[in-house]
């Protein structure tokens, strides 16, 4: 009898934040539970559920659609707003899900909701229904031990702008060189407050990328934390890589043959993630650091606003001269399809977590450039303590993706970061052995008997006697 309640499978609820770099990375833990055979339902708004459909690979996964009551926004994914006004109409659309997510649960509650932590209400609603939480950031273990540390020293906001400072009380010596505003810093640092609550935090990354910052985690505030990733990995086909997301612009077959008529590790990959959008004036400096680094590139824009005035962000005749060299996709690109490929042998990133797991996970080295959030100690993660990327110098740490940087990073210093790893020599031998060394690690955590795959054979256990614990009772 009891054997059979623990065969029965979970009824598991995921609640996903209406963003790519939130909505990816939790519908692929989603797809992981699924694939143990565990009964797994994405709550979402109704577009988003459209793109998830689209995905033959989500077949698996049940959809139930929310409508956002009131004053819908156009758009239901903040990858989908060029501007700051489209994103917080999205964030204020999320907010305004309470009342319908709340009735789901009431009228069919879950064995477990694993919830965005941008989602601030799932607690109390968790709490009174006492249906248990698990919790979910989308930031590596590391950045939040990093956060904590910066919570308990409330004097490091005092230095100046620009001062190198360390952070303190980590397992590693991390010297930060940019420092988060103060106000976007108290909202993430409410949020993760209400995260130790939950009956645990999942992660999507693997244990051997932060093993240190695991331990410190759990010993620092009483929380446990699931290492379950590279989730990404999840997706083994071609097919089931450029599905993975929004619609591509571009085909896979396009992005493949293009790919294969270049050389082993010669491409550098350009991407700054679902919502970051440069000034003109920062990607004439990207085109121009590009091309003077004689590397192919691919380059991800993302569709932005007409800037007034603009001269235009491309220099003059740049896409007549790299027709071979540079293929440059305005709008949406199969991310891990292109880093998977051998041809691609280095990423200039922003350092989005999901970004720079994937890119680990391909084994390719990176060249860092953050822009806000997490992104600042993401760097930190990969230049400082696994050494398999180098940095090219950000320093201004934005409150959102939409373009109010005042810092233009010149394409000399771009240039000089895409030489670093992509010309060859010792250093640059020694970042890609470390890079191609994590990926190993990587793909081993998800295989059977491997850190992530123990990690979600042994929560399922956990959840499955919490669930009978409590129908015992
Ligand atoms: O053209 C594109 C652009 C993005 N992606 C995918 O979109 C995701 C983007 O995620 P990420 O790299 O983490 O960047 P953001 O979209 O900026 O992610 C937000 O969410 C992350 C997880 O919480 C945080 O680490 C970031 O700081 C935050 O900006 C990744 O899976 C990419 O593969 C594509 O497939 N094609």
């Amino acid at each position: 009898m009891e054997r059979e309640a623990e065969n029965r499978p979970l009824k598991l609820y995921f609640l996903p934040f209406l963003a790519a770099g939130h909505m990816i990375p939790l519908c692929d833990i989603a797809m992981l539970f699924a694939s143990r055979g565990q009964d797994v339902t994405v709550i979402t708004t109704p577009s988003n559920a459209e793109t998830l459909l689209k995905r033959k690979s989500n077949n698996h996964l049940h959809i139930h659609t929310v409508d956002i009551p009131s004053d819908s926004p156009q758009i239901e994914n903040i990858t989908s707003a060029t501007n700051i006004d489209s994103a917080i109409s999205v964030y204020t659309a999320a907010m305004l899900l309470r009342q319908p997510v709340e009735q789901f649960l009431r009228e069919n509650p879950p064995d477990c909701i694993v919830a965005d932590f941008m989602y601030q209400w799932v607690s109390e609603i968790a709490n009174t229904l006492q249906i248990p939480r698990l919790a979910f950031n989308g930031f590596p273990l590391f950045a939040v031990c990093a956060m904590n540390s910066f919570s308990a020293h409330p004097e490091l906001f005092s230095g100046s702008v620009s001062e190198p400072f360390n952070l303190p009380d980590l397992p590693h010596p991390i010297t930060m060189h940019a420092r988060s505003p103060e106000g976007i810093f108290r909202f993430y640092e409410a949020l993760l407050k209400m995260e130790v609550e939950s009956h645990g935090l999942i992660v999507n990354s693997f244990v051997e990328i932060e093993s240190e910052y695991v331990e410190h985690y759990e010993r620092t505030t009483g929380h446990k934390a699931w290492h379950l990733g590279p989730a990404s990995l999840v997706h083994a086909s071609n097919q089931q890589k450029s599905e993975r997301g929004h619609i591509s612009v571009v085909s896979e077959n396009d992005c493949v043959s293009w790919l294969n008529s270049k050389q082993p590790n010669s491409v550098v990959y350009i991407s700054f993630g679902s919502t970051c959008r440069f000034s003109d004036n920062q990607l004439y400096e990207i085109a121009a650091g590009v091309e003077a680094s004689g590397h192919p590139f691919i380059w991800v824009v993302l569709e932005k606003l007409e800037e007034k005035g603009s001269k235009g962000w491309l220099p003059e005749g740049f896409e007549e001269r790299m027709k071979e060299k540079g293929m440059i996709i305005r709008g949406w690109a199969p991310q891990v399809l292109i880093l998977d490929h051998p041809a691609i042998g280095g990423f200039l990133t922003h350092c989005g977590w999901n970004s720079v797991v994937e890119g680990v996970s391909a084994g390719v080295p990176m060249m860092t450039w953050p822009v806000q959030a997490d992104q600042f100690y993401n760097e930190k993660l990969i230049t400082e303590v696994q050494g398999n990327g180098v940095e090219v110098g950000a320093v201004e740490w934005g409150v959102s993706g939409y373009g109010e940087r005042k810092i233009v990073i010149s394409r000399e210093k771009i240039e000089k970061a895409v030489r670093r790893v992509m010309d060859g020599g010792d250093e640059a031998e020694e970042i890609r052995r470390r890079a191609r060394q994590l990926a190993v690690k990587a793909k081993e955590a998800v295989r059977e008997g491997g850190s992530s795959h123990r990690n979600l054979r042994e929560l399922i256990r956990d959840l499955k006697l919490l669930r009978d614990s409590r129908s015992a009772n």
